[in-house]
């Protein structure tokens, strides 16, 4: 095998994860860009009370973004090799992301459940790492929920995996449509739950209690 064919991880996660980049995140530029923004809605950059803003808003984002650089695929590297071959759910984990379309936050609660093989179990913390750093990008509530779970399925090759979101969109509260308390769910479904009902239906139940 010539080195050029040894795929890095991240590599061969691409067709599952194509956002996930090594760049780093150009600050400076992040500066000019605020500075630019405020003087476009009339402020004075230079008032002392927002002197040090784009600077601030330059390690928010670096902070809010950095799911960009975290493959959340290596968090399914380390597998126990229990046998449990039943349920495993996470549920309420909490998130935030922001919304690709208009780069204000939306967040809420993701539920992650699966079917490990024998000798395929991940730890309980890896199902939120990898969440965590789905959310952490410019993001559609769908790609967070099926990028999740089909890590999960090329990583760990589970039984199946049912991954729900639940969020509230800023983008829909703040501005625009303005309908605070409105809440989106998103599913995806994967493996054995795909075609056994009661499977699925209990995962449901069990989210939901
Ligand atoms: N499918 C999906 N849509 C989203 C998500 N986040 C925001 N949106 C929607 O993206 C759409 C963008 O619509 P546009 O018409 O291009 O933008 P807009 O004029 O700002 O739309 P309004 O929000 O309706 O004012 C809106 O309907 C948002 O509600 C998401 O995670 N998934
Ligand atoms: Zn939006």
């Amino acid at each position: 095998m010539s080195k050029a064919d040894v795929k890095t991880d991240a590599q061969t996660h691409a067709h599952i994860d194509p956002h996930f980049t090594k760049q780093e995140v150009d600050k400076v530029k992040i500066e000019k860009a605020v500075r630019m923004i405020l003087e476009a809605i009339g402020e004075d950059p230079a008032r002392e009370g927002l002197l040090d803003t784009p600077k601030r808003v330059a390690r928010m984002y670096e902070e809010v973004f950095s799911g960009m650089r975290t493959d959340p695929g290596q968090f399914f590297n380390v597998i126990f090799g229990e046998d449990h071959e039943e349920l495993v759910l996470v549920k309420d984990i909490p998130f935030f992301s922001m919304c690709e379309h208009h780069l204000v936050p939306f967040f809420g609660k993701a539920h992650v459940a699966y079917i490990p093989r024998e000798g395929r179990v991940t730890g309980l913390s890896k199902l939120a790492r990898a969440v965590e750093a789905v959310a952490r990008r410019p993001q559609l509530q769908e790609r967070i929920t099926s990028t999740v779970a089909d890590t999960m399925m090329e990583k760990l090759n589970p039984h199946g995996v049912v991954v729900v979101v639940e969020a509230e969109h800023m983008c829909m509260t703040m501005r625009g449509v303005k309908k605070p308390g409105a809440k989106t769910v998103t599913s995806a479904v994967r493996g054995c739950f795909e075609h056994d009902a009661a499977a699925r239906a209990e995962v449901f139940s069990l989210i939901k209690g």
